[in-house]
């Protein structure tokens, strides 16, 4: 069963993240990253790569695409809040992004 992170859990799975660009987002228990690549192919493709691991994971992202941007913001509905689900799949993206030409 997924829970909720813990002020402990918060320090260790988050701050590698605030390192790498993620941030909370005001008013939510959430983090949120905007990754920007080439253009619409790459980003797009960046979505499909994470859309896959989404589905493997049942874990999905709220996201928006405009042209060569995609704003991510992870947080679990089912605990409403920060789980180790949002810090893998934050990982997952950092790294599927850095596997990518042009991604930041
Ligand atoms: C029914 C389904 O398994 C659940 O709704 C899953 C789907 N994907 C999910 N994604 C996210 N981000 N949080 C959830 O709690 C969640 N729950």
């Amino acid at each position: 069963m997924n829970e909720k992170l813990s002020d402990t859990g918060r320090k260790a799975m988050l701050d590698p993240l605030f390192a790498t660009g993620w941030a909370l987002v005001e008013g939510r228990d959430a983090i949120r990253k905007t990754f920007q690549f080439s253009d619409f192919v790459e980003a797009f493709g960046f979505m499909t790569k994470v859309a896959l691991y989404a589905e493997k994971w049942n874990h999905h992202p709220e996201w928006t695409n405009v042209y060569n941007r995609v704003e991510v913001t992870l947080t679990t509905h089912d605990v409403d809040g920060l789980s180790s689900l949002d810090a893998k799949l934050a990982r997952k993206l950092d790294a599927l992004c850095e596997a990518m030409h042009g991604g930041a």
